[in-house]
């Protein structure tokens, strides 16, 4: 279950550039990411690529890459992906280069995505630093993810069937933030995503 809001693991004296924010659907990493980049251009956030259809407002480039099935399996054979998955009868998958690209350059780099990938991330690279986000409970967690509007009833239930897999994993991750007030954990992520 989640811990108290605020709470989170002490920093490590190191720099840390790699930062991964993760947790279930609907528990409002968008809107958390959005405002830390609005607030904070300097952070950079990866632009992953996805099978999914494109939501009402979402541009191709700026939330997603939006590619078919046959780009997603080339990207995978070619070793063009740092980490992969499905999600909820779609895959999705952060583009490797870019990442590189900026760490190398000294930038703090986000990837927002799923369990799976965070896993993968955690063995590929050693200094990333995996943050959960949780939701007050999971009453709110349906609410925001039935209110959002943006999903079927199906796939809403689907995601939530996920939610409690993604739930049960809190541990497996470097600290939680609850996502009470977005303003609040943004600024719990900031501190965590620029170097101490
Ligand atoms: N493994 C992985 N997961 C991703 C990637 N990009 C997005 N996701 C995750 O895929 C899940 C579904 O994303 P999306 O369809 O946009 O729904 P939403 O996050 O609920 O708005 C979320 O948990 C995202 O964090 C990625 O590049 N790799
Ligand atoms: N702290 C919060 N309090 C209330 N509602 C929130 C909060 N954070 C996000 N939401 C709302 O919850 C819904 C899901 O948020 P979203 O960012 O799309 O989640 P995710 O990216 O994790 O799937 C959206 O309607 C969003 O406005």
């Amino acid at each position: 279950m989640p811990v108290e809001p605020g709470t989170r693991a002490s920093r490590p004296s190191q720099p840390r550039r790699l930062t991964v924010l993760s947790g279930p659907s609907g528990v409002g990493k968008s809107t958390v990411v959005k405002e830390l980049r609005r607030r904070h251009p300097e952070v950079w956030l990866s632009v992953s690529v996805t099978t999914r259809t494109p939501r009402p407002g979402e541009t191709d480039g700026v939330e997603y890459h939006f590619v078919d099935s046959a780009e997603f399996e080339r990207l995978i054979a070619s070793g063009e992906l740092l980490e992969w998955a499905e999600f909820a009868g779609n895959r999705y998958g952060t583009p490797r280069a870019p990442v590189v690209q900026r760490l190398e350059a000294g930038q703090p780099v986000l990837l927002e995505i799923e369990l799976q990938g965070a896993r993968q991330v955690r063995g590929n690279m050693s200094d990333a630093f995996l943050v959960f986000l949780a939701p007050p409970s999971w009453e709110e967690l349906v609410r925001r993810l039935t209110g959002r509007g943006t999903e079927s009833p199906e796939v809403v239930q689907r995601r939530l069937d996920t939610a409690r897999v993604e739930l049960a994993a809190e541990k497996e991750f470097d600290t939680t933030l609850v996502n009470t007030s977005v303003h609040d954990v943004c600024d719990e992520l900031l501190t965590l995503v620029v170097a101490p």
